[in-house]
């Protein structure tokens, strides 16, 4: 029995000695597989970092944290431990570096399609399609750009843009100013997405073509959902919408073949005339517009509007500014001309600090297409880098008393700002948003209108996010007083 025990109590060790033994054999084995994973004979020396737990990484503090104030905590604790750029599982990329480095953004942006490319996942890319410019690369990317950039160009804002843009919003406010009490953000949303219709396939407002709009609001809402293609899911709606996008865009390239007389002022019709890209290219480009046109430039309205709310001193300078644009033209003449927009000056300080402080693109994803060696440490080819726009907006480093809305920081000089590597809300590089100049135009015209037309209170408490776009819970409900009856 004693031999027994005590063989047993042997073998029991002996097992143990050979479990221990060959775990470190294969903890050994994978990480020189990882190591040649990497395409390094020595350890390559990786960002600082923690790769947090499996799989999920550090996604759910970085959910909770970025809701939390001050909105910096995330980055500002990582950079304080591992500096600016550092390695950090994210959203289910395990082999991922974050930079909140100004001038590291500035290299990984502008080395766009060499160093580093921007990548979709493949859910993002059915909804936007396989022509979406988001997912497309080299040439093609580099063609479709310039297209986009020659049709949103400054100089074509007056002609193409303006007489448009005044129409919709006057009529858009008229009604608001009917309703009373609005959802702001909501209400924006519409606005802009009446402007983009007519703009990109010369279609009448949301009230005429409600399947049209249902459509475009799906596919709005997919993009940013849970990429689940189940029955009742916003994502499968989005596809869905998607398809019905589609066969309106086709039906309209057939009808103007079929009529090449009837003149359009549609950015469908330039693309069309141009003869550069297929049918299938011009419809993904259309649904791409769709995507990038609406929500941010809504978005930003929205959200200028609740820091004014918070703000009287800068409401208050703003409205003079566009009362006496007004005053000056004389009574019933209240569209604006070319000559008035160039002459507005505060209203940009507000739209540029609005998109410093709620930029909708909070991070853009670019993978290395090579090793890249940054400072004394490497970045292994197929990494992905998250660059974090809105991280460089909100550093104390850079803009003082960065968590408030102080529109003055871009007078006298601040203007240099705008070329500064850590103030980016378009982008850099060969993706630079093409509709920068088209946004600011929309958002100035719509801040110009509102202000002069109304006073307004909050109805309800309303509680901001910033993350994965900007947004208020309840839409920002307001409710409207008419200027005309003061
Ligand atoms: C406030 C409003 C807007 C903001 C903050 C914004 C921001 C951005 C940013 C940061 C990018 C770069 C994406 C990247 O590098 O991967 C981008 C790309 C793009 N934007 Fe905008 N955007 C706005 C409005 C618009 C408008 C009105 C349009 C016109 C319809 C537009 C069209 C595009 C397009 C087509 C791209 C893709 C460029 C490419 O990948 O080559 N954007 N936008």
């Amino acid at each position: 029995m004693e031999q027994l025990i005590y063989s047993i109590a042997y073998s029991n060790w002996f097992l143990w000695v050979l479990g221990l033994f060959t775990c470190a054999i294969l903890l050994l084995l994978r990480w020189g597989k990882d190591e040649q994973r990497d395409g390094f004979e020595i350890k390559p020396k990786l960002p600082p970092g923690s790769s947090g737990l499996p799989f999920i990484g550090e996604t759910i503090r970085f959910l909770r944290e970025v809701k939390s104030l001050p909105r910096r905590k995330f980055f500002d604790e990582h950079e304080l431990r591992y500096g600016p750029i550092f390695r950090c599982s994210l959203f289910g990329r395990t082999r991922a570096v974050v930079s909140v480095d100004p001038e590291f953004n500035k290299y990984v942006l502008q080395n766009e399609g060499r160093l580093f490319e921007s990548n979709v996942t493949a859910s993002f890319r059915n909804i936007i399609g396989k022509y979406g410019l988001a997912g497309v690369h080299g040439e093609l990317q580099r063609k479709i750009h310039g297209t986009a950039v020659n049709l949103f160009k400054y100089e074509t804002l007056s002609s193409d843009f303006m007489e448009d843009i005044q129409d919709i919003f006057l009529a858009g406010m008229r009604k608001w100013e009917e309703q009373g009490d609005i959802p702001l953000q909501h209400k924006c949303h519409q606005m802009v997405l009446n402007l983009m219709a007519k703009k990109l396939l010369d279609l009448p407002p949301a009230e005429e073509m409600k399947d049209i709009y249902k459509a475009f609001d799906d596919f709005v809402g997919a993009i940013l959902s849970l990429p689940l293609n189940i029955p009742g899911t916003s994502y499968a709606r989005g596809i869905q919408a998607r398809g019905i996008l589609l066969k309106r865009i086709h039906k309209c390239i057939k009808e103007r073949r079929q009529h090449p007389d009837v003149v359009r002022n549609d950015l469908l019709t330039k693309l069309l005339r141009e003869g550069t890209f297929s049918d299938e290219i011009i419809a993904d480009t259309i649904i791409f517009f769709v995507f990038a046109g609406v929500e941010t430039s809504s978005m930003a309205m929205a959200f200028a509007v609740k820091y004014l709310t918070e703000n009287p001193r800068a409401l208050e300078e703003l409205r003079a500014e566009h009362d006496a644009l007004l005053k000056a033209k004389g009574k019933g003449n209240e569209k604006l001309t070319w000559n008035d927009y160039q002459s507005m000056k505060f209203v940009h300080c507000v739209i540029n600090e609005t998109l410093r402080l709620s930029s909708a693109t909070v991070v853009l994803f670019r993978e290395a297409k090579q090793d890249i060696k940054v400072k004394d440490f490497v970045i292994p080819k197929g990494w992905t880098v998250y660059v974090f726009l809105s991280a460089t907006h909100l550093d104390e480093k850079y803009h003082y008393e960065a968590d408030k809305f102080l529109p003055w920081r871009w007078q006298n000089g601040g203007q240099e700002m705008l070329d500064a590597p850590f103030y980016t809300p378009f982008g850099r590089g060969g993706r630079l948003c093409p509709g920068l100049h088209l946004a600011r135009f929309e958002i100035a015209l719509f801040l110009h209108n509102f202000v002069t037309k109304f006073r307004w209170e909050l109805l309800e408490v309303d509680h901001a996010t910033y993350f994965p776009l900007p947004s208020m819970a309840k839409g920002f409900p307001i409710r409207l007083h008419s200027r005309a009856d003061d």
